[in-house]
């Protein structure tokens, strides 16, 4: 029988994926808040919705099977019967670990039915919901104006971050931002008592309890043994050491991880922002990341003795992804075809970011049509999915996408 997760490629045949459809956490975004919650401009969410499911439609219209976030969450907690133990590990990660504003949200959420309490930890809790104001010295020293007393988590319709599933496992994210730290404990949750995931042997190659961040949108997995992971704004050092160590002394199959330096800034944030795998042999890359001669830093990394990693740094990616695919050349296409104004447009609305739902199949936003008609000269098989508010939160197809279940290539 098929694990639960089985994710041996970027590239094959998408069975089962995880989405999370945008809902009204995307309407507590303020122009206050909007940039510490990561989005660079709030979206018109009645339209917003519209793409998202016009997207989900795509993918089961390919034949696979989407899986909605807050079923999974909600169901977890009922199976496992942890309403309250979650609500209190929620409350305690937003701030609350004690305290009359922890008993005070705490009665509020918990008579709550668990669908009803789950929405709410997504949307956030503003302070005029409940009939209460709290007159300890933490809270008066806060700033009185602030109107949520739990922040909303608009990016969890980004899936792909909190969690990566690699092999027959699953890395559980510690992630950069605090806007977006909350958002793994779902998957941490669902990993531990949903009767799809719990006990069928999902391994937890890196869980959500480290203090060195990474992302899923920097985690790539090219074939079976390799692991591609961005050195970004999102991801560490330390993180990729660490993910690759559990990787290699465990039963993953893996034993390649290829690191790859990107710019540390907010448009590039992810390797998926400017990086994705479209075909065996086939890439979209960013001419930004592209340094001279169009050099960039790589680190393959192999396992050495006992916990030692053998780290040999490189300079070309496309040395790098032959080497390690074993492949004698490979088509690395340009977003934008290059083009200086073309390229940074449209990689600023996720041009690069394309999900892969087969082998030279992917799922792309129409936005972007100058880099969707070069994928369609380079023989790729491109599906448009409409996008003008789904991109206001910086993200594309693979972001919004956590493939659980491949066809192995
Ligand atoms: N893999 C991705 O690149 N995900 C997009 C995340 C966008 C979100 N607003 C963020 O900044 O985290």
């Amino acid at each position: 029988m098929t694990k639960p997760i089985h994710v041996t490629s970027e590239i094959g045949k998408l069975d089962v994926v995880l989405l999370k459809r945008p809902s009204e956490e995307v309407e507590n975004i303020t122009p206050d808040t909007m940039s510490r919650l990561l989005f660079d401009d709030i979206p018109y969410l009645p339209i917003a919705q519209k793409e998202h499911d016009n997207f989900a439609q795509i993918l089961r219209d390919s034949g696979t099977e989407v899986l909605y976030l807050d079923d999974l969450v909600a169901e977890a907690i009922e199976s496992g019967d942890v309403k309250s133990s979650f609500l209190d590990k929620m409350l305690s990660e937003s701030g609350y670990a004690k305290g009359c504003d922890h008993d005070a949200l705490r009665e509020y959420l918990i008579n709550l039915d668990t669908q009803s309490m789950v929405k709410k930890l997504m949307v956030g809790v503003r302070k005029n919901e409940i009939d209460f104001t709290p007159t300890d010295l933490v809270s008066a020293a806060e700033d009185a104006d602030y109107p949520f007393f739990l922040d909303p988590m608009p990016n969890l319709y980004f899936t792909r971050d909190p969690a990566a599933a690699i092999g027959e496992g699953i890395s559980i994210n510690h992630m950069t931002y605090s806007a977006r730290q909350r958002e793994s404990m779902f998957m941490e949750l669902i990993i531990a008592k949903h009767p799809r995931f719990a006990d069928k042997g999902v391994h937890v190659w890196r869980d959500r309890n480290h203090t060195k961040r990474i992302e899923g949108g920097d985690e790539l997995v090219l074939n079976n043994h390799v692991l591609a992971i961005g050195v970004s704004q999102r991801t560490s050092a330390t993180a990729i050491q660490d993910i690759a160590r559990n990787l290699f002394k465990d039963t993953s199959g893996f034993d390649t991880v290829l690191a790859i330096s990107i710019p540390h800034n907010h448009a590039m944030m992810h390797l998926d922002t400017v990086f994705t795998m479209i075909n065996y042999d086939q890439f979209t890359v960013h001419p930004g990341i592209l340094g001279k001669g169009g050099k960039i830093d790589t680190w393959m990394i192999h396992p050495g003795n006992g916990d030692e990693l053998v780290i040999e740094h490189g300079h070309d990616l496309k040395d790098a992804l032959k080497k390690v695919l074993d492949l004698d050349d490979l088509d690395l296409i340009a977003t934008g075809g290059g083009d200086p104004i073309v390229a940074p447009r449209e990689q600023w609305n996720d041009g690069s970011n394309t999900l892969a739902i087969a082998p030279g199949v992917v799922v792309t936003y129409d936005r972007n049509y100058v880099s969707n008609e070069i994928l369609r000269q380079h023989g790729i098989k491109v599906i448009e999915t409409i996008s003008s508010e789904l991109s206001r939160g910086r993200g594309g197809p693979r972001c919004m996408s956590m493939p659980l279940v491949r066809e192995d290539i």
